[in-house]
């Protein structure tokens, strides 16, 4: 075993952050355009059932992802409580322009740890994405926000196939190396295992402190809640996850959506660890935006608790 992992001494963390990203990564997915009405309305379940943090939306083309097409509208929609931050994503300066007037908490820009994911998702080189997330992390803390980095395809590419821990260890030092605060390990496409995320996770912290190191979860392959106690047993508190399951990068086809904010939440408190989310609130969320949505939740206990409440 590697020495990284005596961080945590085999305890498990005693409170865990989750960040739903259901508004931003789940919506951005869908086929059906979303009203900015509903997406303001998740937001305010989402807070009410108790999420600290949630990703609104993205400034980014509305060419690529008409999805986000309306992120100024719903940034002003949302009914803010004191307490919760939100946090946005963006591309490129044109994007942090567009996004600091509508007063997120936090913005998000976005590398890849597979050049070829790169070129599809964001049309440049890794080399190029971090010269171009230079100024703008640089002009984001001139406003005195923080600047989450994630990390995609930090496990296996679409395009690319298997990606090597060192490809993980290379773009997060050179996320670090711009100003980025923070560091979400991203298997964009669900098919990491859970040593294989622990192998990635290690070299994300040999840049960014333990505090500041997430994980982001695709469930394509099932792997998603065993991968979170993988990191878990490594002492990472902060994972991502989208409220009924929602979710998928339209530049990653055949990926499913990020592992259920509902599922994590069940398997945390069963654990004994505390989120501060109730998760009737949190299934009712779920409910909400699937029938928005026109299907079932994808989340296993959204089900398991709308069937129990049915008798
Ligand atoms: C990065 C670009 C813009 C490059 O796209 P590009 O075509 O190379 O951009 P460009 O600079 O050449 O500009 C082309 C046009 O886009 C406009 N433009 C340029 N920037 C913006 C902007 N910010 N907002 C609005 N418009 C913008 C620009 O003004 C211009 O407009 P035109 O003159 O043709 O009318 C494009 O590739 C893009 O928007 N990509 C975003 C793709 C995306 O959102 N993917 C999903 C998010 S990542 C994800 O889901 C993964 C994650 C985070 O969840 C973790 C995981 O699971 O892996």
């Amino acid at each position: 075993m590697n020495a990284m992992f005596n961080r945590s001494s085999g305890s498990l963390p005693s409170r865990v952050t989750l960040v739903d990203v259901g508004p931003r990564d789940g919506l951005q997915n869908e086929k059906a355009q979303v009203g900015t009405a509903e997406k303001a309305q998740l937001v305010g379940m989402l807070q009410a059932a108790g999420l600290k943090e949630i990703e609104v939306t993205s400034f980014v083309s509305p060419k690529w992802i008409p999805q986000m097409a309306d992120n100024t509208a719903v940034m002003a929609a949302v009914e803010r409580r004191p307490g919760v931050r939100y946090s946005v994503l963006v591309p490129n300066m044109k994007g942090l322009e567009a996004a600091l007037p509508t007063r997120p908490d936090e913005v998000v820009v976005f590398a890849a740890a597979s050049e070829a994911f790169s070129q599809k998702n964001i049309n440049c080189s890794i080399a190029e994405s971090i010269e171009r997330f230079a100024p703008v992390v640089a002009a984001a803390h001139e406003a005195g926000l923080k600047v989450r980095g994630a990390l995609s395809c930090a496990v296996g590419c679409p395009y690319q196939g298997a990606v090597s821990p060192d490809e993980v260890d290379r773009v997060a030092g050179l996320l670090r190396s711009v100003g980025v605060d923070h560091l979400g390990v991203a298997d964009t496409i669900g098919v990491g295992t859970p040593r294989q995320v622990q192998a990635a996770m290690e070299r994300a912290l040999k840049h960014f402190p333990l505090v500041e190191v997430s994980g982001h979860f695709h469930d394509t392959y099932g792997q998603a809640l065993t991968n979170i106690y993988a990191c878990l047993e490594m002492g990472i508190h902060s994972f991502d996850a989208s409220v009924a399951g929602l979710g998928g990068c339209p530049y990653a086809k055949g990926a499913t959506g990020n592992v259920a904010t509902e599922d994590v939440v069940f398997m945390l408190h069963g654990l004994g660890i505390e989120t501060g989310i109730d998760l009737d609130l949190l299934v009712d969320a779920g409910a909400f935006i699937s029938g928005v949505l026109g299907r079932p939740p994808a989340s296993r206990v959204g089900r398991a608790v709308l069937a129990k409440r049915q008798g």
